[in-house]
Parts: C-alpha cells; structure tokens; sequence
C-alpha cells in the first residue's frame, strides 16, 4: 500500500465543520477525535493519517510537508502568506475581519494604535487607506484593548457580533471575508495527485451539496 495522506486538522472550532465535510466526502473520521489528547489519529482502512494542530500552525506544517493536506482560516493564509497551494473553498466556519472600537471616536491624527492578532492584514489594510499606524500585537480578548483606552481600534475577527455588542464595541470597516481553505504541499501535489486529487474532488462535491 502507498504512503498514507497525513491531514492537518485544526482543532477547535473549525474541526467539527471540516470533519463533518470529510465524512460527506466519503472519508470517515471517528467523531471523538475532537475529545481525544492523542495528536495523530490513524485511520489505516482509509490510508489516512491525521495531524490534530493548532490552526495557526496548520499551515507551518502544510509548508514544511510535514502534513500533505491541510484545513485553514482563510484568515490565517493571508496573515501568513506562505508556500502552499490553496486548492478549495471549503465554506465553512464564516466570519470577515473587521476594524472595531468605541463608538463615536476618529482615529487619533497621529499615529493611531491599532491592536490585533493580524499584524499583517492590519498593516496592508491601514496601508491601502493611506494610513500610519502602529501595530500593539496582542494573542487574545482583543477587545479590551480599546476599552481601556490602551489603543484607538481592533482588528479582529467577527463572527455573530455578540463579542463586539457586548463589549460596547461598534464595527467601522469590514476588511475581508473569510472561509476555510483545503491547502496542499506543492511536493506532495506531484507525489501524490492522485489520492490528493480524489480528496479534493469529493470534498468540492460535498460543499456543492451543502450550498444546495
Ligand atoms: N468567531 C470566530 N472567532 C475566531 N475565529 C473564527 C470565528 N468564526 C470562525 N473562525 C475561524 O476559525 C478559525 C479558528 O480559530 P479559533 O480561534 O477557533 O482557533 P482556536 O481553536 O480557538 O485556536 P487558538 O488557540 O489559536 O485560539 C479562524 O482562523 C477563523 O478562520
Ligand atoms: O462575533 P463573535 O461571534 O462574538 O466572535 C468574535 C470573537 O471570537 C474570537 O475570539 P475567541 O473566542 O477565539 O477568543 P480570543 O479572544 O481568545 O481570540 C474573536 O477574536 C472575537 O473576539
């Protein structure tokens, strides 16, 4: 038998989706994968290895050829834009990037502080507009930032708005949308098309078949 076809799944809350889209497409994953500690699941019946990942990290692993096939935030493509072929639009997990803050407050003229875990979408966005900004980087509960006065905006991600409403937050700009992305190792694209070319055929079925 050849190699098997090692995935990067992302764990949290893309898994559910994309896996659920890999069964329609005919790959079965046990559905307590998501509940397992175990990293690499193997699925030998279907030639399949299965690398649990952070999503961020799914693409180091895509790139490096570590994984062949990974799952990815369209999000976490373009904040990274790294070597990798991105092959489908899974359309799943939506949700855009937006510019956030406090309502009713301009941007400070001079050098205004924007805090985001996308440095690089923030920085090209301001860029485009014409903008100088600073970039304050920040991992998580981005909102706080303007809350309590350490920046002037957010870039973050949206998704139901409650985040933002909740925190007495408004939108200003919606920068981009985003979906979840199939992408693949260049190499392993000329090593293995055709298994590879199997997976993405079933699964652009089986997204045609949930936008029906
Ligand atoms: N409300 C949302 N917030 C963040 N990401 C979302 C949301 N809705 C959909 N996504 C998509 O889900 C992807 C996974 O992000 P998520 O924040 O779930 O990862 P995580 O499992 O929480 O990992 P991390 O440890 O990096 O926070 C994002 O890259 C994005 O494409
Ligand atoms: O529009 P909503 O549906 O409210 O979703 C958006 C929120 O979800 C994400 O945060 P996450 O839950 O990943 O936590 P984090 O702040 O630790 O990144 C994102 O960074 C927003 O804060």
């Amino acid at each position: 038998m050849s190699k098997p076809l090692i995935i990067a799944m992302p764990k949290g809350r893309i898994y559910e989706e994309a896996a659920e889209l890999m069964q329609q497409a005919g790959y079965n994953l046990s559905a307590d994968a998501e509940e397992s500690r175990k990293l690499i699941l193997e699925f030998p019946e279907q030639n399949i290895q299965v690398m649990m990942a952070k999503p961020m990290d799914v693409v180091t692993y895509v790139e490096y050829g570590a994984a062949d096939i990974g799952i990815a935030g369209k999000d976490v493509l373009l904040e990274q834009d790294r070597d990798v072929y991105e092959v489908l639009d899974l359309k799943i997990s939506p949700c855009y990037v937006a510019v956030a803050g406090l309502p009713n407050q301009p941007l400070s003229r001079i050098a205004p502080k924007i805090a985001t875990k996308y440095p690089k979408i923030a920085s090209d966005y301001f860029r485009e507009q014409g903008e100088q900004i600073e970039i304050i980087p920040l991992n998580g509960s981005i909102e706080l930032a303007p809350i309590i006065g350490l920046t002037d905006r957010i870039v973050d991600i949206v998704s139901t708005g409650r985040t933002l409403k909740e925190n007495g937050l408004v939108e200003y700009e919606k920068i981009t949308d985003i979906t979840s992305r199939l992408i693949v190792n260049p190499v392993s694209y000329r090593l293995k098309g055709n298994e590879i070319d199997e997976m993405v055929d079933g699964l652009s079925k089986a997204v045609e078949a949930e936008s029906v």
